[in-house]
């Protein structure tokens, strides 16, 4: 770590991943005003130049390590919305967006971190009545572009031409119709307490309506417009047209969740419950993650971007905790995906795939004290996935520092989790897919690398506020650093040299980057002038004592500082074992949930299989009865002799008939079968292959003669005359010796049945 910087002002590192400034917030409102402030600002060496330095200063401990923190800039209290906006550079990350020379542009990210309370969401989201660097950033953009925009209004197409150029499988919408799905008309009340930002939702409590109970916000009358920044735009590409589209997500316990779809209502709980997506590479964005499936709203308005805006905000999970009454309980994402593409005429292809750059701006939940935050249970867990993750975030964020200002190529370890790989899976060149656009060349190619994205990070403190989690988020976030170790003066010192004396030596800290520079801190004890060492070996016998207790002291510090940061380790453990414990009862949750679900549609399905097959059966056997009656009666009437010999041949000849419908009925149902075993599986169909053949001819024989044999006996009692010729026969002969013989007829149940296997 380059502690030489920290002299004079922060250089701009070229190298650095993020930029990084440091906001201090006024004090709390009802915040105790004897509070002790532990961190000052330090005079900027030149007149005119901003401070980049602070200090800071362990309140009551003396014996703890004075810090000295250097960032690209530091911002009092009284630095306004506006100068955090022109200071921070947001105007210079929107141009890249936007480029004005053409082209794709450049990625921004544009973050705000710090302890719970200290300002974060201020900075970036605003309040009732300013506007934060999102809202300005968002009137900056429209008011550059406003001359080539395209809104889904004006262009009936631009929904389907940005969808098939999208490499994020996103649900794309008009803004229109998002507003109309999210917003209701306001009341007069609420037009009377116009101008503010969207209530804090309850817990639980969401703006979408859920079918049968829909409960839409109040659309705001007005949002807040200060500070302005009517005087400042951004010069555009003039030869592209543009298109604006809004997401939102919030990272969840390690989680991803999109903020403007409705959740969807679980089957087994009856929960609405959002699903979480994936950061993942798709089909058309092969080398460079992207969260799948995000529903992204076309915005043609800054209006309607501040009102999308609105609506995912109210979205996000909040909680009171005794830190923050409307604590962020998630790490809040909101992009701004700005759409190129060359304009109509000049154009090769009418229906140019869309370029572009996005800016993304987050909002990261804080980090805090359990003891502090009085937090319980799933905010409690909670609490443990976030400072788990911005701890991760602050491993990457020093090993950015570490490689920038290092000749030695640091790796920053972003993938251990998602907020991490979000943050960081842009801050390196890769090559994109897409189809990228030129305006100078007019010309689109298909393996353009990417420029890394330019990021700014916005640490924020409240130098009244928690000494621990503040100085553990700017040992992380800080460009550079520097420790003033107190040391209790040496003996030999104290006995030799009654003066104090400036010590300097590099500790053998576990931060081996860090050069320490250690001075007496307490004003060293009077010497005792009465003692005098007899003599040059006792001299040197306390020379070795004070070094050897000089030693120590340094051992003892670090000791201390290693069981500090080991107690800080178990701690962050404990809330990671929480919160995955929270997790697998997630897990349970659904898998539970979807074996029920499967187990109920395939129940349903068996039943009404077997109803089926009971409901054909019964019909069977009764029209099986009937026949037989038929059959019975007519034998009956015709051994009776009461019959005439047409009468009884008429009967005959009905009788064939029906024979011959019940032939083609059994044919159908073979038919219905054999379409059946088709349908089958060939695993399923197997063993019904092997049994049919292990039983062999026997089994279908039986089978299939048995019906046949039934036919044949049905048809005992006629006399099919194919051959005899007429119904001579049975005019000449009694009932009981009709011939019994179907010649001429083909009877093939039993053939049919054989294809069945
Ligand atoms: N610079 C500031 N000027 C005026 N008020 C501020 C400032 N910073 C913060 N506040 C106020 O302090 C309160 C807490 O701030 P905020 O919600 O922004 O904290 P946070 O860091 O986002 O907290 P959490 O991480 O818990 O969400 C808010 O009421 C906010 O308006």
């Amino acid at each position: 770590m380059d502690t030489s910087t920290l002299s004079g002002p922060a250089p701009p590192k070229s190298n650095s991943l993020f930029q990084v400034f440091l906001r201090l917030r006024p004090p709390q409102a009802g915040a105790n005003p004897a509070a002790e402030r532990f961190l000052a600002v330090e005079t900027p060496d030149k007149d005119h130049s901003a401070p980049t330095h602070i200090t800071l200063n362990p309140p009551n401990d003396r014996r703890r390590a004075i810090e000295k923190f250097a960032f690209t800039q530091v911002f009092e209290e009284d630095a306004s919305q506006l100068d955090i906006f022109h200071c921070t550079g947001v105007v210079p990350l929107v141009e890249g967006v936007l480029a004005p020379h053409g082209g794709d542009g450049t990625d921004a990210l544009l973050a705000t971190l710090g302890v719970t309370g200290s300002g974060k969401s201020h900075t970036i989201l605003g309040s009732k009545s300013q506007r934060g660097l999102t809202q300005l950033a968002l009137d900056v953009i429209y008011r550059s572009i406003s001359q080539n925009l395209h809104d889904c209004d004006t262009h009936s197409d631009l929904e389907r031409s940005l969808a098939s150029s999208d490499p994020s499988e996103a649900a794309i919408c008009s803004a229109t119709a998002f507003l109309d799905s999210v917003f209701a008309e306001p009341s007069e009340q609420q037009r009377a307490r116009a101008g503010s930002r969207a209530p804090t939702p309850m817990i639980g409590e969401s703006m979408f309506g859920h079918s049968t109970n829909r409960r839409l916000l109040a659309r705001p009358s007005a949002l807040p417009s200060q500070p302005d920044v009517s005087g400042l735009s951004v010069s555009c590409d003039p030869a592209a047209e543009y298109a604006v589209m809004i997401s939102m997500y919030e990272v969840y316990n390690d989680r991803i969740f999109d903020l403007l779809t409705p959740p969807i209502k679980s089957a087994a709980t009856k929960e609405y419950r959002r699903r979480p997506l994936l950061f993942k590479p798709t089909e058309a964005s092969p080398d460079r993650k992207v969260v799948a499936g995000l529903r992204k709203v076309v915005c043609g308005s800054l209006t309607q971007a501040l009102m999308v805006l609105e609506a995912g905000l109210h979205e996000r999970r909040v909680a009171g905790t005794g830190s923050n009454s409307v604590s962020s309980r998630s790490h809040g994402f909101f992009c701004v995906e700005v759409k190129k593409r060359a304009k109509a005429g000049r154009r090769h292809h009418l229906d140019t795939a869309w370029g572009g750059s996005t800016l993304t701006v987050v909002d990261l939940a804080g980090s805090e004290r359990a003891r502090d935050a009085k937090t319980a249970g799933a905010t409690l867990a909670e609490a443990g996935k976030i400072n788990e993750s911005l701890m991760y975030l602050g491993q990457c964020l020093q090993m950015q520092s570490g490689a920038a200002n290092s000749s030695k190529p640091g790796v920053v370890p972003f993938r251990q989790c998602k907020l991490t790989e979000l943050l960081f899976s842009n801050s390196f060149p890769s090559s994109s897919s897409n189809t990228n656009y030129n305006s100078s060349t007019m010309a689109h190619s298909h393996q353009q690398r990417r420029s890394p994205q330019k990021a700014v990070m916005i640490v924020t403190a409240d130098p009244h506020g928690d000494f621990n989690a503040t100085s553990q988020i700017l040992r992380y976030s800080a460009l550079a650093r520097e420790i003033t170790v107190p040391r209790i003066p040496s003996i030999t010192q104290t006995i030799l040299h009654p003066a104090p004396q400036v010590y300097s030596s590099p500790l053998a800290s576990p931060d081996a980057d860090t050069t320490v520079s250690s001075q007496p801190f307490f004003s060293p004890a009077p010497p005792n002038r009465n003692f005098s060492p007899s003599s040059a070996t006792d001299r040197e016998t306390m020379e070795n004592a004070a070094l050897a207790l000089a030693r120590l002291a340094e051992e003892n510090e670090y000791l201390r500082s290693a069981l500090a940061s080991e107690q800080t380790a178990r701690c962050e453990a404990e809330a990671h074992l929480l919160s995955i414990e929270d997790r697998m009862l997630d897990l349970e949750q659904a898998v539970r949930e979807d074996c029920a679900a499967e187990f109920e549609r395939r129940l349903e399905l068996e039943m009404a299989r077997w109803r089926n097959t009971v409901s054909l059966e019964q019909e069977r056997e009764e029209e099986k009865w009937g026949r037989k009656l038929e059959v019975f009666a007519a034998t009956m009437a015709a051994e009776a002799g009461g019959m005439s010999d047409e009468e009884g041949e008429d009967k005959e000849n009905m009788l064939v008939e029906d024979v011959n419908e019940e032939n083609e009925r059994l044919r159908r149902e073979v038919e219905i079968l054999r379409r059946e075993l088709a349908g089958m599986s060939p695993t399923r169909r197997m063993p019904l292959r092997e049994r049919g053949s292990e039983v062999g001819g026997k089994a279908r024989q039986n089978k299939g003669g048995e019906k046949a044999e039934g036919l044949t006996r049905k048809m005992q009692g006629l006399r099919v005359s194919d051959e005899e010729g007429g119904g001579a026969s049975l005019r000449q002969t009694s009932p009981t010796k009709k011939i019994r013989k179907l010649g001429g007829k083909r009877w093939d149940v039993g053939v049919e049945d054989d294809d069945l296997f």
